[in-house]
């Protein structure tokens, strides 16, 4: 482990002495931070590629390297059924959320200047989007699949600066309790100094505008200090039943296809069906399975021997990671500006109910908040 500020020096260092020209074959793993803005990122990558060519660069970021987020792929690609449904036609709307219930621990060095936006949504969370709104390439090659993300990422409407606070809401955690302990606040943190206006939750949402999502909003929402541990995408279908039962007692949920990644590896499909014990009143039903995870490498081992056998595949390419950071550049300025504001929430919470506002706008609302919670860790 080196500090990022040598990621460079390093590079150079290898190349210097030689050790990057000798025979047989050289690769770099890295991982985040990968520079502090888009500027920072691409002078970063500028020097790393003096000494190492692109396709000698392993980006790890570890949200890949989760067996359920690998297996988004073959979900959509394996199940025409699933696959034959991933568009705007049937679907109405996309939710990522990670949450979890550690504070900023002892990483304050870091975590201050980084904030929620950099640490987990440059990344982890851009990722998990491109995860699960790639179109799937003919071939499941390395190259191809990163060149699908790479598309969604292009497709990714750009946030202007003025308009960020209509589409991004940000907060810091407050004083509360996580599994009955109490916690401090984050400005009362170690090393956290008490004026500190750096994130700790960020609720965003996105437009990709191709023809495969057009008019399909993505809510991604993450956060330190929530009341769970809850990595999971919905997807929500539309709901064309909604309207013919409008003015009958009788609601019908949507169909919802809800992928745990984490702590719990579960794929569930929620579906509707009569209830005879109940006049044939109609309610949501669960098709699901969890994987099994005894003894399945760690996201880091996968990685590590991916790497190791010169397969890219569930590696950032620098493309991907530009066109994040291209992404979140007017988000960091509005941030830095406090153009728009800073919500406090609860420690234990699911975050400032304003993230529940963006949703609102459009008809929806955030899948099982409660339900989540209640699972145990
Ligand atoms: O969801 P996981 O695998 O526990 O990873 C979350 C962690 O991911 C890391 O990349 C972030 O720096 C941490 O702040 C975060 O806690």
């Amino acid at each position: 482990m080196f500090k990022p500020d040598f990621f460079d020096l390093i590079a150079l260092n290898i190349k210097e002495s030689g050790l990057g020209s000798t025979k047989g074959w050289k690769r770099l793993i890295i991982e985040k931070p990968f520079g502090h803005d888009l500027t920072s990122a691409q002078d970063l990558n500028e020097k790393l590629s003096q000494a190492f060519k692109e396709d000698e660069i392993y980006r790890i970021d570890h949200y890949l390297g989760k067996s359920m987020v690998q297996n988004l792929e073959a979900l959509e690609f394996a199940n025409p059924i699933l696959q034959s449904l991933w568009n705007n036609q049937h679907i109405a709307n996309v939710q990522i959320t990670a949450s979890e219930t550690v504070g900023v621990e002892k990483r304050a060095d870091y975590y201050d200047q980084a904030g929620e936006i950099r640490d987990m949504v440059q990344n982890h969370m851009l990722q998990l989007v491109m995860m699960t709104a790639m179109h799937l390439p003919k071939k499941l090659s390395s190259h191809e699949i990163r060149d699908e993300k790479r598309k969604v990422m292009e497709s990714l409407r750009s946030i202007k600066k003025e308009d960020v606070d209509l589409h991004i809401i940000r907060g810091q955690y407050d004083a509360g309790e996580i599994h009955g302990q109490p916690v401090v606040k984050y400005t009362d943190e170690p090393k956290i100094d008490s004026s500190s206006q750096n994130d700790t939750f960020v609720a965003a949402r996105l437009w990709i505008d191709n023809s495969f999502w057009n008019g399909v909003p993505f809510y991604i929402r993450t956060g330190k200090r929530m009341k769970d541990k809850s990595t999971r995408i919905v997807i929500e279908f539309k709901n064309y039943l909604k309207d013919l039962y409008k003015n009958q007692d009788e609601t019908v949920e949507p169909n919802l296809l809800i992928i745990e990644i984490n702590p719990h590896e579960n794929v569930a499909l929620q579906l509707n069906s009569k209830n005879s014990l109940k006049n044939g009143k109609i309610e949501p039903v669960r098709v699901e399975f969890a994987a099994e995870q005894k003894g399945a490498p760690e996201a880091y081992e996968r990685l590590i021997f991916d790497a190791l056998t010169n397969d890219s595949t569930f590696f950032a390419h620098w493309k991907e990671v530009e066109l994040a950071w291209e992404w979140i550049q007017p988000i960091l300025e509005a941030f830095e500006e406090n153009l728009l504001p800073l919500y406090p929430y609860s420690s234990g919470s699911h975050g400032p109910d304003e993230a529940n506002r963006l949703l609102e706008e459009d008809g929806f609302k955030w899948w099982f908040d409660e339900e989540y919670s209640e699972r145990k860790n």
